[in-house]
Protein backbone atom coordinates (compact mmCIF):
# COMPACT_ATOMS: atom_id res chain seq x y z
CA UNK A 1 0.00 0.00 0.00
CA UNK A 2 1.07 3.36 -1.19
CA UNK A 3 1.88 5.60 1.98
CA UNK A 4 0.97 9.36 1.49
CA UNK A 5 3.53 11.53 3.60
CA UNK A 6 3.84 10.94 7.85
CA UNK A 7 0.40 11.17 8.12
CA UNK A 8 -0.64 7.53 6.43
CA UNK A 9 -4.18 7.63 6.31
CA UNK A 10 -6.27 5.01 4.87
CA UNK A 11 -9.09 7.20 3.73
CA UNK A 12 -6.21 8.38 1.10
CA UNK A 13 -6.16 5.16 -0.55
CA UNK A 14 -9.54 4.43 -0.51
CA UNK A 15 -11.59 7.15 -1.93
CA UNK A 16 -9.16 7.02 -4.80
CA UNK A 17 -10.94 6.42 -7.61
CA UNK A 18 -10.08 2.53 -8.83
CA UNK A 19 -7.90 2.13 -12.29
CA UNK A 20 -11.56 2.03 -14.12
CA UNK A 21 -12.21 5.36 -13.03
CA UNK A 22 -15.21 4.10 -11.01
CA UNK A 23 -16.48 6.11 -7.86
CA UNK A 24 -14.92 6.17 -4.84
CA UNK A 25 -17.19 3.42 -2.62
CA UNK A 26 -18.90 6.14 -0.30
CA UNK A 27 -20.73 4.03 1.54
CA UNK A 28 -17.41 2.06 2.71
CA UNK A 29 -15.54 5.11 3.48
CA UNK A 30 -14.33 6.09 6.82
CA UNK A 31 -14.88 9.56 8.94
CA UNK A 32 -11.24 10.26 8.44
CA UNK A 33 -11.58 10.34 11.97
CA UNK A 34 -7.55 10.85 12.08
CA UNK A 35 -7.81 14.09 9.81
CA UNK A 36 -5.58 16.93 11.17
CA UNK A 37 -7.49 19.85 12.11
CA UNK A 38 -6.52 23.32 9.78
CA UNK A 39 -7.57 27.02 9.83
CA UNK A 40 -7.87 28.03 5.69
CA UNK A 41 -5.12 30.87 5.35
CA UNK A 42 -5.49 31.94 1.71
CA UNK A 43 -6.42 30.26 -1.38
CA UNK A 44 -4.89 30.75 -5.01
CA UNK A 45 -6.20 29.04 -7.84
CA UNK A 46 -7.01 26.23 -6.21
CA UNK A 47 -4.42 25.75 -3.27
CA UNK A 48 -5.52 26.13 0.03
CA UNK A 49 -2.94 27.34 2.48
CA UNK A 50 -3.62 26.02 5.60
CA UNK A 51 -2.43 26.32 9.46
CA UNK A 52 -2.58 22.37 10.57
CA UNK A 53 -0.79 22.68 14.17
CA UNK A 54 1.53 25.49 13.91
CA UNK A 55 2.52 24.54 9.83
CA UNK A 56 1.58 25.51 7.02
CA UNK A 57 0.50 22.98 5.14
CA UNK A 58 -0.73 23.18 1.32
CA UNK A 59 -3.70 21.07 0.01
CA UNK A 60 -6.64 20.66 -2.20
CA UNK A 61 -9.80 20.06 -2.11
CA UNK A 62 -10.69 16.44 -2.29
CA UNK A 63 -12.66 14.82 -4.52
CA UNK A 64 -15.04 13.73 -2.25
CA UNK A 65 -16.08 17.23 -1.14
CA UNK A 66 -17.84 18.03 -4.44
CA UNK A 67 -18.24 21.69 -5.16
CA UNK A 68 -18.46 22.25 -1.68
CA UNK A 69 -16.40 25.70 -0.78
CA UNK A 70 -13.50 25.83 1.20
CA UNK A 71 -13.24 29.60 2.22
CA UNK A 72 -10.27 31.79 4.22
CA UNK A 73 -11.62 31.19 7.83
CA UNK A 74 -12.59 28.24 7.52
CA UNK A 75 -11.80 25.08 9.79
CA UNK A 76 -11.10 21.90 7.79
CA UNK A 77 -10.45 18.33 8.29
CA UNK A 78 -6.55 17.49 6.25
CA UNK A 79 -5.47 13.98 5.66
CA UNK A 80 -2.37 13.12 3.28
CA UNK A 81 0.44 14.77 3.67
CA UNK A 82 0.33 17.47 6.65
CA UNK A 83 4.27 17.73 7.08
CA UNK A 84 4.46 21.24 5.02
CA UNK A 85 7.19 20.08 3.05
CA UNK A 86 7.78 22.08 -0.02
CA UNK A 87 6.45 19.90 -2.51
CA UNK A 88 3.83 18.63 -0.57
CA UNK A 89 0.35 18.31 -1.03
CA UNK A 90 -2.18 17.51 1.64
CA UNK A 91 -6.01 16.78 1.19
CA UNK A 92 -9.00 18.68 2.70
CA UNK A 93 -11.55 16.65 3.45
CA UNK A 94 -14.59 18.27 5.30
CA UNK A 95 -15.42 21.49 6.15
CA UNK A 96 -16.62 22.33 9.73
CA UNK A 97 -19.86 23.87 10.43
CA UNK A 98 -19.51 27.60 10.09
CA UNK A 99 -20.33 30.33 13.11
CA UNK A 100 -20.54 33.35 10.96
CA UNK A 101 -20.26 33.44 6.79
CA UNK A 102 -19.45 36.77 5.26
CA UNK A 103 -21.03 37.02 2.20
CA UNK A 104 -21.06 39.00 -0.84
CA UNK A 105 -22.65 39.09 -4.58
CA UNK A 106 -20.32 40.26 -7.12
CA UNK A 107 -23.60 43.31 -8.25
CA UNK A 108 -26.70 43.30 -6.56
CA UNK A 109 -28.12 41.55 -10.01
CA UNK A 110 -25.54 38.62 -9.71
CA UNK A 111 -27.17 35.88 -7.95
CA UNK A 112 -24.06 34.23 -7.28
CA UNK A 113 -23.15 34.56 -3.91
CA UNK A 114 -19.59 33.89 -2.80
CA UNK A 115 -18.12 33.59 0.79
CA UNK A 116 -15.84 35.72 1.31
CA UNK A 117 -14.95 35.17 4.70
CA UNK A 118 -16.62 32.05 7.40
CA UNK A 119 -15.92 32.32 11.18
CA UNK A 120 -15.01 35.62 11.59
CA UNK A 121 -16.17 37.10 14.91
CA UNK A 122 -16.61 40.52 13.74
CA UNK A 123 -16.30 42.59 10.82
CA UNK A 124 -14.09 45.93 10.59
CA UNK A 125 -15.61 48.17 8.34
CA UNK A 126 -12.46 50.64 7.37
CA UNK A 127 -13.40 53.83 5.87
CA UNK A 128 -11.65 56.99 5.27
CA UNK A 129 -12.32 60.09 7.38
CA UNK A 130 -10.97 62.23 4.22
CA UNK A 131 -9.20 61.27 0.95
CA UNK A 132 -11.42 59.35 -0.16
CA UNK A 133 -14.29 60.79 1.43
CA UNK A 134 -16.50 58.47 3.45
CA UNK A 135 -19.37 56.38 1.58
CA UNK A 136 -22.22 56.23 4.01
CA UNK A 137 -24.22 53.99 1.89
CA UNK A 138 -20.75 51.41 1.49
CA UNK A 139 -20.89 51.04 4.93
CA UNK A 140 -24.52 50.78 5.67
CA UNK A 141 -24.33 48.12 2.89
CA UNK A 142 -21.46 46.39 4.98
CA UNK A 143 -23.26 46.77 7.89
CA UNK A 144 -25.87 44.63 6.59
CA UNK A 145 -23.84 42.02 5.34
CA UNK A 146 -22.44 42.04 9.12
CA UNK A 147 -25.61 41.45 10.58
CA UNK A 148 -27.03 39.12 7.85
CA UNK A 149 -23.55 37.21 8.46
CA UNK A 150 -23.67 36.61 12.30
CA UNK A 151 -20.43 39.27 12.60
CA UNK A 152 -20.27 41.81 15.03
CA UNK A 153 -19.44 45.18 12.83
CA UNK A 154 -16.43 47.74 14.05
CA UNK A 155 -16.01 50.79 12.48
CA UNK A 156 -12.73 51.89 11.58
CA UNK A 157 -12.12 55.44 11.10
CA UNK A 158 -8.68 55.45 9.41
CA UNK A 159 -6.60 59.10 8.20
CA UNK A 160 -7.97 60.77 11.35
CA UNK A 161 -5.01 63.74 10.99
CA UNK A 162 -7.26 64.77 7.79
CA UNK A 163 -10.58 64.96 9.17
CA UNK A 164 -12.73 64.91 12.83
CA UNK A 165 -14.98 62.40 13.09
CA UNK A 166 -17.85 63.63 15.00
CA UNK A 167 -20.33 63.43 11.97
CA UNK A 168 -19.92 60.00 11.15
CA UNK A 169 -19.83 58.72 14.46
CA UNK A 170 -22.99 60.63 15.20
CA UNK A 171 -24.89 58.74 12.29
CA UNK A 172 -23.91 55.62 13.28
CA UNK A 173 -24.67 56.26 17.48
CA UNK A 174 -28.19 54.68 17.64
CA UNK A 175 -27.17 51.19 15.91
CA UNK A 176 -24.61 51.03 18.78
CA UNK A 177 -21.48 49.98 16.37
CA UNK A 178 -17.93 50.28 17.90
CA UNK A 179 -16.22 52.57 16.53
CA UNK A 180 -12.45 53.98 16.88
CA UNK A 181 -10.34 56.19 14.62
CA UNK A 182 -6.79 56.19 14.26
CA UNK A 183 -4.25 57.40 11.86
CA UNK A 184 -1.02 56.00 10.24
CA UNK A 185 1.56 58.32 13.02
CA UNK A 186 -0.21 56.74 16.06
CA UNK A 187 -0.48 53.92 14.91
CA UNK A 188 3.24 53.82 14.14
CA UNK A 189 3.35 54.46 18.12
CA UNK A 190 2.71 51.06 19.96
CA UNK A 191 0.17 52.70 21.96
CA UNK A 192 -2.09 53.56 18.59
CA UNK A 193 -1.93 50.23 17.36
CA UNK A 194 -3.04 48.90 21.06
CA UNK A 195 -5.61 50.76 20.89
CA UNK A 196 -6.64 49.39 18.21
CA UNK A 197 -5.56 45.89 18.82
CA UNK A 198 -7.87 45.77 21.99
CA UNK A 199 -11.09 45.57 19.98
CA UNK A 200 -9.76 43.00 18.26
CA UNK A 201 -7.92 41.11 21.11
CA UNK A 202 -8.94 37.04 21.07
CA UNK A 203 -11.15 37.79 17.86
CA UNK A 204 -11.01 36.24 14.11
CA UNK A 205 -11.51 40.04 12.40
CA UNK A 206 -12.50 40.20 8.65
CA UNK A 207 -11.22 43.40 7.42
CA UNK A 208 -13.26 45.45 4.04
CA UNK A 209 -12.85 48.62 2.92
CA UNK A 210 -12.50 50.01 -0.79
CA UNK A 211 -9.32 50.70 -2.39
CA UNK A 212 -7.52 53.91 -0.68
CA UNK A 213 -9.00 53.79 2.35
CA UNK A 214 -5.80 52.78 4.09
CA UNK A 215 -6.95 49.60 4.93
CA UNK A 216 -3.05 48.14 4.40
CA UNK A 217 -1.58 50.67 6.06
CA UNK A 218 -3.62 49.53 8.97
CA UNK A 219 -2.87 45.85 8.64
CA UNK A 220 0.56 46.27 8.50
CA UNK A 221 0.54 48.45 11.50
CA UNK A 222 -1.51 45.87 13.95
CA UNK A 223 0.72 42.71 12.68
CA UNK A 224 4.10 44.42 12.15
CA UNK A 225 5.45 40.94 11.13
CA UNK A 226 3.79 41.65 7.88
CA UNK A 227 5.08 44.67 7.21
CA UNK A 228 8.63 43.32 7.66
CA UNK A 229 8.21 40.96 5.10
CA UNK A 230 7.44 44.21 2.53
CA UNK A 231 9.32 43.19 -0.60
CA UNK A 232 7.40 41.06 -0.29
CA UNK A 233 7.42 37.76 0.73
CA UNK A 234 4.42 36.93 2.60
CA UNK A 235 4.88 36.03 5.90
CA UNK A 236 2.41 33.05 6.12
CA UNK A 237 2.61 31.83 3.00
CA UNK A 238 6.12 32.05 2.05
CA UNK A 239 4.93 32.71 -1.49
CA UNK A 240 5.34 36.75 -3.47
CA UNK A 241 3.48 39.69 -2.95
CA UNK A 242 0.18 38.08 -2.18
CA UNK A 243 -1.87 39.50 -5.33
CA UNK A 244 -4.47 36.88 -5.35
CA UNK A 245 -8.11 37.82 -5.24
CA UNK A 246 -8.74 35.72 -1.98
CA UNK A 247 -8.76 37.36 1.51
CA UNK A 248 -5.71 36.69 3.40
CA UNK A 249 -5.68 35.38 7.63
CA UNK A 250 -2.74 36.95 9.37
CA UNK A 251 -1.77 36.56 12.63
CA UNK A 252 -2.00 39.34 15.39
CA UNK A 253 0.59 39.68 17.60
CA UNK A 254 1.11 37.41 20.58
CA UNK A 255 -1.70 34.73 19.01
CA UNK A 256 -3.76 37.30 19.81
CA UNK A 257 -6.72 36.76 17.43
CA UNK A 258 -6.83 37.04 13.59
CA UNK A 259 -6.91 39.63 11.28
CA UNK A 260 -8.26 38.54 7.70
CA UNK A 261 -7.48 40.64 5.07
CA UNK A 262 -9.84 40.93 2.49
CA UNK A 263 -9.16 42.54 -0.97
CA UNK A 264 -10.44 46.02 -1.84
CA UNK A 265 -14.08 46.26 -2.51
CA UNK A 266 -15.43 48.66 -4.99
CA UNK A 267 -19.03 47.41 -3.74
CA UNK A 268 -21.01 45.15 -1.73
CA UNK A 269 -23.60 43.30 -3.42
CA UNK A 270 -26.62 42.56 -1.07
CA UNK A 271 -29.01 40.42 -3.61
CA UNK A 272 -28.41 36.98 -0.95
CA UNK A 273 -29.92 39.49 2.29
CA UNK A 274 -32.48 38.10 3.97
CA UNK A 275 -34.31 41.11 6.03
CA UNK A 276 -35.02 38.92 8.61
CA UNK A 277 -31.82 37.57 9.17
CA UNK A 278 -30.82 41.78 9.63
CA UNK A 279 -33.57 42.32 12.21
CA UNK A 280 -32.02 39.39 14.70
CA UNK A 281 -29.48 42.02 15.09
CA UNK A 282 -31.71 44.26 16.57
CA UNK A 283 -33.09 42.85 19.50
CA UNK A 284 -35.40 45.88 20.40
CA UNK A 285 -36.83 45.72 17.28
CA UNK A 286 -37.17 42.34 16.44
CA UNK A 287 -40.20 41.50 18.85
CA UNK A 288 -42.64 44.29 17.20
CA UNK A 289 -42.47 42.58 13.70
CA UNK A 290 -44.73 40.09 14.99
CA UNK A 291 -47.53 41.64 13.89
CA UNK A 292 -45.67 42.75 10.05
CA UNK A 293 -47.65 40.93 7.29
CA UNK A 294 -46.02 37.99 5.56
CA UNK A 295 -42.85 38.37 4.37
CA UNK A 296 -42.90 42.17 4.98
CA UNK A 297 -39.78 44.51 3.85
CA UNK A 298 -40.29 46.12 7.14
CA UNK A 299 -40.50 49.31 4.61
CA UNK A 300 -43.81 49.67 3.66
CA UNK A 301 -46.72 51.06 5.48
CA UNK A 302 -48.68 47.64 6.76
CA UNK A 303 -45.10 47.27 8.79
CA UNK A 304 -45.86 46.60 12.28
CA UNK A 305 -42.61 48.56 13.39
CA UNK A 306 -44.25 51.92 13.35
CA UNK A 307 -46.88 50.92 15.66
CA UNK A 308 -44.25 49.49 18.09
CA UNK A 309 -42.10 52.29 18.23
CA UNK A 310 -45.11 54.65 18.55
CA UNK A 311 -46.24 52.85 21.79
CA UNK A 312 -43.08 53.60 23.15
CA UNK A 313 -41.45 50.59 22.98
CA UNK A 314 -37.99 50.94 20.94
CA UNK A 315 -36.57 53.95 19.88
CA UNK A 316 -37.55 55.82 16.68
CA UNK A 317 -33.83 56.48 15.98
CA UNK A 318 -33.35 52.70 16.02
CA UNK A 319 -36.38 51.82 13.61
CA UNK A 320 -35.22 55.01 11.07
CA UNK A 321 -31.57 53.20 11.66
CA UNK A 322 -32.69 49.97 10.66
CA UNK A 323 -34.97 51.62 7.36
CA UNK A 324 -32.01 52.89 6.24
CA UNK A 325 -29.52 50.10 6.14
CA UNK A 326 -32.62 47.98 4.83
CA UNK A 327 -32.87 50.56 2.00
CA UNK A 328 -29.13 49.93 0.64
CA UNK A 329 -30.08 46.79 -0.28
CA UNK A 330 -31.31 48.31 -3.19
CA UNK A 331 -28.99 48.94 -5.45
CA UNK A 332 -28.21 52.95 -6.39
CA UNK A 333 -25.73 54.80 -8.84
CA UNK A 334 -22.49 54.97 -7.40
CA UNK A 335 -22.84 52.30 -4.60
N1 LIG B 1 -3.04 61.38 5.72
C1 LIG B 1 -3.05 60.06 5.88
N2 LIG B 1 -2.81 59.25 4.82
C2 LIG B 1 -2.84 57.93 4.98
C3 LIG B 1 -3.14 57.35 6.25
N3 LIG B 1 -3.13 56.00 6.12
C4 LIG B 1 -2.83 55.76 4.81
N4 LIG B 1 -2.65 56.90 4.13
C5 LIG B 1 -2.33 57.05 2.70
O1 LIG B 1 -3.45 56.67 1.94
C6 LIG B 1 -3.05 55.99 0.75
C7 LIG B 1 -3.74 54.63 0.67
O2 LIG B 1 -3.26 53.82 1.74
P1 LIG B 1 -3.23 52.24 1.66
O3 LIG B 1 -2.90 51.76 2.99
O4 LIG B 1 -2.41 51.78 0.51
O5 LIG B 1 -4.76 52.02 1.35
P2 LIG B 1 -5.54 50.71 0.91
O6 LIG B 1 -6.88 50.87 1.48
O7 LIG B 1 -4.80 49.51 1.25
O8 LIG B 1 -5.63 50.91 -0.62
P3 LIG B 1 -5.22 49.91 -1.78
O9 LIG B 1 -3.75 49.62 -1.53
O10 LIG B 1 -5.48 50.70 -3.02
O11 LIG B 1 -6.11 48.72 -1.60
C8 LIG B 1 -1.55 55.89 0.81
O12 LIG B 1 -1.01 56.94 0.04
C9 LIG B 1 -1.23 56.08 2.28
O13 LIG B 1 0.03 56.64 2.47
C10 LIG B 1 -3.40 58.23 7.36
O14 LIG B 1 -3.66 57.84 8.49
N5 LIG B 1 -3.35 59.56 7.09
ZN1 LIG C 1 -42.46 44.89 9.01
Amino acid sequence: MRRYGKNPDEDDVRVRPDRRGSRPRSRNRPKHADAAEGFVLTIDRGRITCLVEQRTVTAMKARELGRKGVVVGDRVAVVGDVSGDPGTLARIVRVEERTSVLRRTADDDDPYERVVVANADQLAIVTALADPPPRPRLVDRCLVAAYDGGLDPLLMLTKSDLAPADELLESYAPLGVRAVACNRDELATGEGAARVLDLLADRVTAFVGHSGVGKTTLVNALVPARQRATGEVNVVTGRGRHTTTSALALPLPDDKGWAIDTPGVRSFGLAHVDPSRVIHAFPDLEPGTADCPRNCSHDEPDCALDAWVAEGRADPARLASLRRLLATRERREGD
